[in-house]
This record gives structure tokens, C-alpha cells and sequence, in this order.
């Protein structure tokens, strides 16, 4: 089946399975065979739901081409249908048509914006609720003249926009639309088609208007893969399922390719099939069989399957698991660590993860679970990363109007939103860009009179931004790191590990922007991998490690919530199910499910862990936890539990 995939030459091809059937190896087969056969690799696109998964078919495609043709795999587009959008709306007549300029605010800087809208004086939950509203009609791709908004929302949004366009600045949620009117219109022809092969995979994963740019950007063929039960449901991305599941039913002519069975340990198989059967999960899509892979040379004898493993406490778990991941580790003649990931419900578990494996001696990435800019910007010694991102943004470009923004911003109860509005009205009043604005506000020796409310509030930091700018314009590398203040920081130790020492201001900023958005792993093959389950969706591993594996982390304690409505529970429940039972497939040989079952109701509680109930012990008060309810849901496919200190004294460990 996949060598016809591969040949396929019609205009629309649609490729379904179930987990681990193929359907990414068939994207692959296409893409190989095109290059193969003389097309032009600038002439492919490839798109797919995160950087990991375009790390991982960039590796893939590599693997599947002969040396002479690395060159050309390597310039073959591989993107989210989110970078494919930007790309089109950077082009000089895309932004001449939109007025706009595609540089995307990260969550940090989304959350300045935010404080500015705060100015129209609308509730917050009110804006929130607007915002959320309005944000689903772009990805959604409705007509505008449809939405139906109310004056309210339709105000917020020309303000929205108002505030966006003189800052030079975009949301996530826009670009997909903007690109998608673009192309569509007159002044969009020439970006029209212009890749001849768009091949999306996990088409199920995008939203509507993303769909509708990644088929308006080809020419010759679309090829999209997916299956509903692996549609990655989180906050903000907004899936547009109908448009994979009806592909073939909107659109005349397009061959459908079933793909049966699946690529796999049998056991993993075998419990993945089990929670499709469960809840909203579509039972269409269901591997029945498994073809086992072969484990590499050298590690044939380590374990293999499901094991269900059950501790105390979440300390006996982090300090019995690590111990039992370094046994089989050592146990290798050629380990390669980066074949193992350890799956964690939060960030929390991350840093402890972290910690704990590294005391094991393993070298360990967590970019799988990396935070964003966090800290209150109100409080600029509490907020230490986004200064420093602040400080980077403004030495790569100092006429950058999203760092200024941020800059004016820090160590103000409302971050200076009102003076920053001012700042807008007098530069459209005075006919000025808002960095034209800003310059002559911060140095005009005004006296008694502003040209607006607390305009010298702006000149401060205007002043002291040029300072910091004179100062350090001129340095590079980790001299660059320290003026900037970023030294042992995490948020930038992932780009300081890769630093070389002579990077410019704007190729650092270059490569934090892409850790905070979009995280990849290291190519070190001896750097175990630490993982939530959503960003997991493209990538494969030997061995998965899923610690936590209790009600309230897997699923999120919003699954049980007495509080909320059935609907809305079940809504969590499903969306929470297909994270778990995606992610858990791709353990290709063992997959290991931990949990325990007591811990302190302080650490319950602040991690949201679904408590069953409270008891004494030795004077603490401990929350009991239940294994996640998956395990039970998975039924005869979960394993029997077998206690962790007998695993540990089975291997000699305690
Ligand atoms: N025809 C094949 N022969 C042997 N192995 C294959 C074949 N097709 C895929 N595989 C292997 O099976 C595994 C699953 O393949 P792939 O990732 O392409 O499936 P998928 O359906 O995209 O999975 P996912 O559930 O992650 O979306 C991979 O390890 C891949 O190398």
C-alpha cells in the first residue's frame, strides 16, 4: 500500500489509519519518491502539527533517501501550517495587501496586549470570554459578515486590530486567516499553488482556516493523512475534524487510502485499541493487529510490553523508577538515551524528573515540557526571563515596537497601559509611526505640560532603553548572555548549551524565540527525553516512562470536576483520552505506566491529583489517589500491577 501512496500522482489523496498504521511512513514514501524522480524540493511542503513532529520527519526523510540526496531532503519545507501562513503573509505583496505586518506575539507578549485591551474599560472575564469568542471564528474560518459578533466584540476586534497595526504585531489566531483571504484574493495569485506538493500530516490536528491555506498553497497534489482519534484538542488550537473525516466528501475525485493494522509492540497496540473504544473515540479506527519492530542490536534484552508499576508515594516512584531506567540504561552495550522518553503530567514533574535523572547520571532535555516566558511583569525581579527576552528584542532591532512595548511595561501595577495609549493617539494624531512617536516623547525636555497623560512615564523608559542599547549594542555570545541577564536562567539555558560564543543579538534571539515556541530536541543520542503527552504527536521512542499516571494527571482532575457540567466534563474526559492513548502508542517496545498511590494533600492539592480520600499518617495529612482510570478503561489490554519495590528487588536494586 505504501509504494502506491508513494507513486500516487492525482490531485488529492487521503490517507486514514489507526495509530501507528503508517500513515506519517507513507508521507515519507511520497516525499522521497517525488525527490527521487527529479521534482524540485522547494516545490514540496510539508506540514504538520508541531517542531517536534517537523524534527522527526526531517529525520525520517533523511533515512529514506540515498546519501547523494540528503542536500535535497534537507531543503524540502517541513513547517506547521501556522509558519506555512506567516511565510505567505511576509511576502512584500502580502503585506502590502493586508497592512500587516506577520510577526506573532509569544504568550508573554500576548499578555501586554492584553493589558492594553483592558483599557476599554469591558470586564475582564467580558474581554476573555470576546477574545475567545472572536479567536474562534478566524480559526474557524467563518465569513465575516456571518460572526454575528455584537457591537461589543466588533469594536474590541478594530480596536484589537488598531493596536496590532501600529505595533507591527499579529496573533497566532489571525494569521491563518489573513493568509487564507490573501491567497484567495486578486493580490494573492502569484503565492497561489505555490508549492506543486503539499503533503499535511495529522490533517485532523489544524484548524479551518489553516486547512484552506495548506489547499490553496498547492498546485499539482494535497495528500493529508490523519485519524480522528489522534486530533490534539488543546486550548487555542482549535481542530477542525470535519475537514479531514469529509475530505473526500467536499471534493470531488480524491483517492482514499485505508491503511490496516499497525507498526508495533502488540501489547502497547493492543491498549491503545482498547481506549478507542471508549468514550467519543471512533471504534473505525482500530489497528486489530500489530507488526512487532525489532529492538536494535544491543538492547534485545530489555524488556519488552506494558508493565503496570505501583508505588507509595510520588518520591518512592521518581527515586525506584530512575533507578530502574538506569539499570536497563547500563544494561545496554550501546545505549542511546534519546531513545527513551519520560512522560510527565505538568511542569512540576518535569523539574523533578529532571532533577532526579540527573543525579542518576543521565544527561536529560526537557524541551518536551518547556514553560513559557513565565513572571509577573509587574514586578521585573519576579519576571527575570521576560526582561531578558525584553532586552535581546531590543538590541536585534531597536526599533522593535513589541520589545519597547514590553519594556515601557515592567515594574507597573497595569503595566503602563494608559500612557501607552496616549502614546498610540498622539503618534496618529501627530501623523507618526509609533517608534517616530516614542523617540520624540523620550527626547523632548518637556516641561510642565505632556503632549499626553504620563508621557513622561514613556520618556523614563524610552531613556534608560537607550542607555542599556548604547552600552551593549556591540556585543555577541555569552558577553551578550550576561548584559542581557540571562545567565542561569532556564528559560535560556537550552539556547546557552548550543551557543558557539560569537552570536550576534539577532540570531540569539533567533533561536530563544524558537525554544520558547517552538522547542525541538537536541540531536545528542545520549540525552534522555522528558515529555508532556501533547507534544508528543509525531515522534516515536523505544521506551516510554509514564510517571504520575493517576486521576487528576492523566486525565486532568477537569474530567472529574463535581463543579462543572456532564457535557463539559466529558468534553475534557475524550479530549484527555486521545492525548493518552496517542501519546502511549508511540512506545514502540516497553511501555511503562507508574503510579502511586498516597501523597501529601498540600502537593495533592496545589497539582490538582483527583484526592479519593484523606488520612492521618504520622502527622501529616495524606491524599489517596487512584491509578488513572485509562488503565481501567483499557481493561484486559492494561497489565497486571506489580509492586515497585518487587520490580526493584527483581533487578537487585534495593
Ligand atoms: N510498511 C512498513 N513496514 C515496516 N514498518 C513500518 C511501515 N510503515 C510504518 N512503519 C513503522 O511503524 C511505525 C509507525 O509508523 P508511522 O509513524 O508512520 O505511523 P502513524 O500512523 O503516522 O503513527 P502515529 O500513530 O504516530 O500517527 C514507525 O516506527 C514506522 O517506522
Amino acid at each position: 500500500m505504501i509504494d502506491t501512496i508513494a507513486a500516487f500522482d492525482g490531485r488529492l489523496a487521503k490517507v486514514e489509519g489507526a495509530e501507528r498504521s503508517g500513515k506519517t511512513q507513507a508521507l515519507v514514501a511520497r516525499c522521497a519518491h517525488l525527490i527521487q524522480n527529479g521534482e524540485a524540493p522547494a516545490s514540496i511542503l510539508v506540514a504538520v502539527t508541531n517542531a517536534f513532529a517537523a524534527q522527526a520527519f526531517r529525520k525520517r526523510l533523511r533515512r529514506a533517501l540515498p546519501a547523494n540526496l540528503i542536500g535535497a531532503a534537507l531543503s524540502v519545507r517541513v513547517c506547521t501550517a501556522l509558519d506555512a501562513a506567516v511565510s505567505v503573509l511576509d511576502q512584500p505583496a502580502a503585506r502590502e495587501a493586508t497592512g500587516r505586518v506577520p510577526r506573532i506575539l509569544n504568550s508573554a507578549e500576548y499578555n501586554f496586549f492584553l493589558e492594553d485591551l483592558k483599557t476599554i474599560g469591558e470586564h475582564p472575564r467580558k474581554l476573555r470570554s470576546m477574545l475567545g469568542f472572536l479567536d474562534r471564528k478566524m480559526a474557524g474560518y467563518e465569513p465575516r459578515e456571518e460572526w454575528n459578533a455584537g457591537t461589543a466584540a466588533d469594536n474590541l476586534l478594530a480596536y484589537a486590530t488598531r493596536i496590532l497595526k501600529l505595533r507591527g504585531a499579529m496573533l497566532a489566531g489571525e494569521a491563518p486567516m489573513l493568509a487564507a483571504d490573501f491567497l484567495k484574493s486578486d493580490a494573492g495569485e502569484g503565492a497561489r499553488g505555490s508549492f506543486a506538493y503539499v503533503l499535511a500530516d495529522d490533517f485532523q490536528n489544524f484548524s479551518h482556516a489553516e486547512q484552506t491555506v495548506l489547499c490553496l498553497l498547492a498546485d499539482k497534489q494535497i495528500m493529508v493523512t490523519g485519524n480522528p482519534n489522534q486530533m490534539m484538542s488543546k486550548r487555542g488550537n482549535h481542530p477542525y475534524i470535519e475537514g479531514f473525516l469529509k475530505f473526500e466528501a467536499v471534493r470531488r475525485d480524491v483517492e482514499v487510502f485505508h491503511l490496516q493494522g499497525a507498526f508495533g509492540n502488540p501489547q502497547v497496540i493492543a491498549l491503545a485499541d482498547a481506549l478507542c473504544t471508549e468514550g467519543d473515540m471512533d471504534s473505525a479506527y482500530i489497528a486489530g493487529s500489530a507488526t512487532p519492530i525489532e529492538r536494535a542490536a544491543g538492547a534485545e534484552g530489555l524488556p519488552q510490553g506494558v508493565q503496570s508499576i505501583k508505588w507509595n508515594t510520588p518520591e518512592d516512584e521518581l527515586n525506584g523508577l530512575t533507578k530502574y531506567l538506569r539499570k536497563l540504561m547500563d544494561g545496554q552495550e550501546d545505549a542511546r538515551e534519546a531513545l527513551t522518553c519520560v512522560v510527565v503530567p505538568n511542569r512540576r514533574w518535569a523539574v523533578m524528573v529532571e532533577k532526579m535523572l540527573r543525579r542518576r547520571g543521565f544527561n536529560v532535555s526537557a524541551a518536551g515540557a518547556a514553560g513559557t516566558l513565565a513572571g509577573d511583569p509587574r514586578d521585573s525581579t519576579r519576571s527575570r526571563a521576560l526582561v531578558a527576552y525584553t532586552k535581546l528584542g531590543l538590541l536585534a532591532d531597536p526599533t522593535d515596537m513589541i520589545a519597547w512595548r514590553s519594556w515601557c511595561g515592567f515594574d507597573n501595577a497595569l503595566t503602563n497601559s494608559d500612557a501607552w495609549m496616549g502614546l498610540q493617539d498622539f503618534a496618529e494624531a501627530e501623523g507618526l509611526t509609533l517608534y517616530q512617536a516614542l523617540q520624540q516623547v523620550g527626547n523632548a525636555g518637556f516641561g510642565a505640560k505632556e503632549p499626553f497623560l504620563r508621557a513622561r512615564t514613556l520618556a523614563e523608559k524610552w531613556r534608560s532603553g537607550q542607555d542599556f542599547l548604547e552600552k551593549n549594542a556591540t556585543r555577541r555570545g555569552f558577553g551578550l548572555m550576561k548584559a542581557i541577564g540571562a545567565e542561569g536562567i532556564s528559560e535560556f539555558e537550552a539556547v546557552a548549551a548550543d551557543m558557539v560564543g560569537d552570536e550576534t543579538a539577532k540570531s540569539l534571539l533567533e533561536l530563544e524565540q524558537a525554544a520558547i515556541s517552538d522547542p525541538v530536541w537536541t540531536e545528542d543520542p545520549h540525552v534522555v527525553h522528558i515529555c508532556l503527552p501533547q507534544n508528543l504527536c509525531g515522534t516515536e521512542y523505544d521506551n516510554m516512562f509514564v510517571v504520575g499516571c493517576i486521576d487528576g494527571f492523566f486525565p486532568q482532575r477537569n474530567a472529574f470536576e463535581v463543579i462543572s457540567t456532564d457535557g463539559e466534563r466529558n468534553r475534557v474526559m475524550d479530549s484527555e483520552r486521545r492525548d493518552f492513548m496517542g501519546g502511549v502508542a508511540k512506545a514502540k517496545h516497553l511501555l511503562v505506566l507508574s503510579h502511586f498511590s498516597k501523597a501529601e494533600l498540600e502537593l495533592a492539592e496545589r497539582t490538582k491529583m483527583q484526592v479519593v480520600r484523606v488520612k492521618s499518617e504520622n502527622g501529616k495529612r495524606m491524599a489517596i489517589v487512584r491509578p488513572s482510570c485509562f488503565l481501567s478503561e483499557a481493561g484486559d489490554a492494561a497489565p497486571t500491577t506489580m509492586g515497585g519495590q518487587a520490580l526493584l528487588a527483581e533487578y537487585g536494586l534495593n
